[in-house]
């Protein structure tokens, strides 16, 4: 049995730890297990136990109370305290056979830009320990109101991805928030962002308050939706964590996550777009 890792990675907020207990609930229900780590030094209590957690190592509280750091300097003491201490992390994960793990990661991201702690402890368990791992990175579904936003969420998630260098998968949380909000037309031309959606003429009246007015920028942010365009890896998947029942999300994620952490590198990488679900219109019903 191969040795799976997600890294479940995203700015502050987006809804990754409850991914993580989504997706834990998700592998119960199928029968299948799953362990959660919990990489983010100041986290707080999840829904299910962490089986290895950062904080029994070092925690951010400490750091803060004793070196005197914020929370930002703190967090990159704590990573940089992590790497002096990988044994540690090499005794927690141990060495079972079908070991399949969920990463809740800080919410920092300059640990997924710059930083480079969170490449070496992520190439480590690779290496080291011989997991397949894969990212997945969150962004939130409201992005999508505001299109200069989304964009620039998409670039984030591409940085992470040259960054991380790790089979990759985006996903658009709390798709509940736009639900009546967007059409199922609209919804689509975000999951492979589409440039056209910086031109003037797709942006509804009670947007274009929200859109730069300065042509420069205008052209700018045309000339980055090419660029995500081209790059052509850059597609979502929809989650909704809202409810638990519409496991429909979480199926199609985790199938992608599999597809993956399996992959050989002999083997075309199969496309995450396949697999994905049309996400519910509320118009349709
Ligand atoms: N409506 C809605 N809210 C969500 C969803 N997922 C998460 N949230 C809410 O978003 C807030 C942040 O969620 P978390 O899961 O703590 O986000 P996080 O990314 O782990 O946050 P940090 O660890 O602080 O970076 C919480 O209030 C969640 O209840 C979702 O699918 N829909």
């Amino acid at each position: 049995m191969s040795k799976v890792g997600v890294m479940v990675m995203g700015p502050a907020g987006v809804g990754k730890s409850t991914f993580c207990n989504s997706m834990m609930a998700y592998m119960e229900s199928q029968g299948r297990s799953a362990n959660l780590v919990n990489l983010d030094p100041a986290a707080t209590a999840h829904e299910y136990e962490f089986t290895i957690d950062i904080r029994d190592l070092i925690s951010l509280d400490d750091v803060e109370d004793e070196l005197k750091l914020g929370p930002n300097g703190g967090l990159i003491y704590c990573f940089e305290f992590l790497l002096k201490n990988l044994d540690w992390l090499d005794d927690q994960i141990g060495d079972y056979p079908d070991d399949y793990l969920i990463f809740d990661c800080p919410g920092q991201i300059e640990l997924y830009s710059h930083i480079p702690a969170m490449p070496i402890v992520v190439k480590h368990i690779q290496q080291q320990l011989n997991f397949n791992l894969c990212c997945t990175y969150l962004i939130e579904a409201p992005f999508m109101v505001d299109r200069a936003k989304f964009f620039s969420g998409a670039l984030e998630a591409m940085s992470t991805m040259i960054f991380m260098e790790l089979p990759h998968l985006n996903i658009l949380s709390k798709m509940d928030l736009v639900k009546g909000k967007m059409s199922k037309r609209e919804v689509r031309k975000f999951l492979c962002p589409d440039p056209m959606l910086m031109n003037d003429d797709e942006v509804q009246d009670d947007q274009k308050d929200l859109i730069l007015t300065n042509p420069k920028y205008r052209r700018l942010n045309k000339a980055i939706a090419q660029l995500v365009d081209d790059f052509g890896m850059v597609q979502f998947l929809p989650l909704d964590c809202s409810d638990r029942d519409k496991s429909e999300s979480l199926r199609t994620i985790v199938t992608c996550i599999d597809n993956m952490t399996q992959w050989d590198e002999n083997q075309e990488p199969k496309d995450p777009a396949e697999d994905m679900e049309e996400p519910e219109d509320p118009e349709d019903q």
